[in-house]
């Protein structure tokens, strides 16, 4: 025999309140490509990691079409350590050598990539890892960066040079979740190096994605870093632009995604802190705006 507990009447009334408060953003973003950048120092714990896995699939289980585009910076350095290959980032990307290019490619591809898939696949048979080189989904296109006013060369580091979303596209449409390793090659075939947030924003474009949202291990962009911790909630395409040369490390690359993804019409790129649980799930289904929300000029948004 079942006895009736006592009911905790507000509780339930609070938790119901909650999922309430999804449902217009449920309407906005059922059938929409939302393309999730994770990044590697936002791959904290194992808890997190499966927190993340999580709401990939309940983005999916909701009727969002989610793309999961990941880094791995941090599990990159740590296996070139590992086998003693020397690495420095310049302008926050990493100089990479030919002996380096093949760490990365395993790191990424073999190692994290894998990784995220496995863990999405606890859930039901929905994630498949690719990477740039599949289906030719990037085409690399070699770069350099401007590190105090001096062009720095960076070995085999490209640039999204064109994107071909057929492939991720036929995944999605088959109720799939692509997990996209970002290394690609170049028009002669050479595999470069693609930071993750470039590669995040360039497939955000081609997709036409709803939204970006990048994970990462800060509460977003810091108005003053390292002196304080104030985030910047809101930020205008034009405001970016006039802030991007000042920006430093890991910043850079990722503020300068941002701008790319908006100026190529994905409506919002956010940044968002990724040491937090289900942070996610939050930004997306919640009316808290978490983060930084990067916007195209004269669009004031709610969240
Ligand atoms: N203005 C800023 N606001 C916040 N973080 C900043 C800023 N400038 C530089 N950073 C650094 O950028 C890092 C995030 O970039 P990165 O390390 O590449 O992360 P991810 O692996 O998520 O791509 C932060 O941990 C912080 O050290
Ligand atoms: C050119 C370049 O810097 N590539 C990055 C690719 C991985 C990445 O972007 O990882 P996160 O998102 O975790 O930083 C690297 O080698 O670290």
């Amino acid at each position: 025999m079942s006895k009736a507990r006592a009911v905790d009447t507000e509780a339930l009334v609070t938790k119901a309140s909650t999922l309430i408060e999804a449902l217009p953003w449920l309407a906005q973003y059922a059938g929409k490509v939302v393309v999730i950048k994770y990044g590697g120092n936002a791959m904290i714990n194992e808890e997190l990691k499966h927190a993340f896995a999580e709401d990939i699939v309940f983005l999916r289980r909701c009727g969002v079409r989610p793309v999961v585009v990941h880094g791995g910076g941090p599990q990159i350095s740590s296996m070139l350590k590992r086998l003693d290959i020397t690495s420095e980032f310049r302008g926050g990307l990493r100089v990479t050598t030919p002996e380096a290019m093949d760490v990365v490619r395993m790191v990424l591809v073999g190692q994290v990539g894998r990784e995220l898939v496995g863990l999405i696949n606890a859930h039901g048979p929905f994630a498949v890892g690719m990477s740039g080189e599949d289906g030719g989904l990037f085409t690399a296109k070699r770069r350099g960066v401007e590190v105090d006013g001096e062009d720095v060369d960076l070995g085999l580091v490209g640039d999204v040079a064109s994107v071909n979303p057929a492939a991720v596209l036929d995944l999605i449409d088959a109720g799939r979740i692509p997990v996209v390793a970002t290394v690609a090659p170049d028009k002669r075939g050479d595999v470069h190096n693609v930071n993750a947030d470039t590669a995040a924003a360039a497939l955000a474009v081609a997709l036409k994605a709803e939204r970006l949202v990048m994970l990462t291990d800060v509460a977003g962009l810091y108005a003053d870093w390292p002196n304080s911790e104030e985030v910047v909630t809101q930020i205008t395409a034009t405001e970016l632009k006039e802030l991007l040369p000042s920006l430093e490390s890991g910043m850079r690359p990722k503020m300068e995604a941002c701008l790319k993804a908006v100026q190529g019409k994905v409506p919002r790129a956010t940044v968002i802190d990724g040491r937090v649980q289900h942070s996610l799930l939050l930004e997306v289904f919640t009316d808290d705006g978490l983060g930084t929300m990067v916007i195209a000029d004269a669009t004031k948004k709610e969240k």
